[in-house]
């Protein structure tokens, strides 16, 4: 867990890194135990590069509590979680939440020997989520309850058209539009998602992440099961999506006029299970840590 210079002349720093994912999700996690690292947004953007970089949706700082920690938080109790999520988009930004990376701290954490039981309080921008390591080796995170925040629209591509859809504003602690594309051909898998869709920047002041979905046909062991796409802020399009999908989730069982119920949630990456009602929703699925090393990051130019 070493940081250190590679040579006093030099303009890098050494860090070390794991790299993981949850559903192809994938992150760059940076472990700080201590808070000696400061994070900019050139390194984030360096590490998330796929070409001159590790590559990743996003950057994980791993850091224990402390008063500074508290501070970057805001959040008023944190009882006696120990471990905070510091996560910043590719594009450098910071984000209040992150379903799939939550997972993926967890995971590396209890890799590390940090963990000594099978939940894990973990502090986040969003407050702190209890996260459970079930036995099936797949995680479930305690996210909160789904707020809805009413209806608006984005406009999407498919290609040689492009089309406007309603959808449900849904907070999860950072911003979503889940838009049901059911009963249109094809929808969601004819989508372009290469370029941004448009929203509302007045009802989204802070962006959004665009979520797509639509009814998989057929029985299911829960109340609903559906696939989406997800177009996220400080990303573009990625392969999964945890608070985008307790949105879709939330915005499936709302459209159908209920409060409650299990919902599967296929994505590109894979499959997640929420079980949704008025107090939280759980997410359940994998995370994974396919990769650690050492790697330097800019300083001084
Ligand atoms: N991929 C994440 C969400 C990451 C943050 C998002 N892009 C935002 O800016 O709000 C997840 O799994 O939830």
């Amino acid at each position: 867990m070493a940081q250190q210079p590679i040579d006093t002349a030099s303009t890098q720093l050494a860090v070390d890194f794991a790299k993981g994912h949850g559903t192809e999700n994938d992150f760059v996690l940076i472990p700080d135990p201590d808070g000696r690292l400061t994070l900019t947004e050139a390194d984030v953007r360096l590490l998330c590069d796929r070409h001159a970089g590790i590559g990743g949706d996003g950057v994980i700082r791993v850091v224990r509590r402390s008063a500074e920690t508290d501070e970057q938080t805001g959040v008023p109790d944190v009882q006696d979680a120990e471990w905070f999520m510091d996560y910043r988009n590719a594009d450098g930004s910071v984000a209040q939440m992150c379903g799939n990376g939550v997972r993926v701290f967890a995971r590396y954490l209890q890799r590390l020997g940090f963990v000594d039981s099978a939940d894990l309080p973990v502090i986040t921008r969003s407050g702190v989520k209890l996260v459970s390591f079930g036995v099936d080796g797949r995680i479930t995170v305690d996210m909160g309850p789904a707020e809805d925040l009413g209806t608006s629209a984005a406009t999407v591509r498919a290609f040689d058209s492009k089309a406007e859809y309603a959808g449900r504003a849904v907070s999860m602690g950072n911003p979503h539009l889940a838009c049901d594309l059911s009963g249109e051909p094809a929808a969601v898998a004819g989508l372009d998602l290469s370029r941004a869709p448009s929203y509302d920047a007045s009802f989204f002041p802070e962006g959004v992440n665009l979520e797509f979905f639509e009814q998989v046909p057929g029985a299911s062991e829960t109340d609903a099961h559906v696939r989406m796409r997800v177009y996220e802020r400080g990303v573009g399009e990625t392969r999964s999506c945890g608070t985008g999908i307790c949105a879709v989730a939330y915005a499936t069982l709302a459209n159908a006029g209920k409060t409650e119920g299990t919902v599967i949630v296929d994505v590109p990456g894979g499959r997640l299970l929420t079980a949704v009602s008025p107090a939280t929703v759980l997410l359940t699925g994998p995370a994974e840590i396919v990769a650690e090393g050492s790697t330097v990051l800019l300083r001084g130019r």
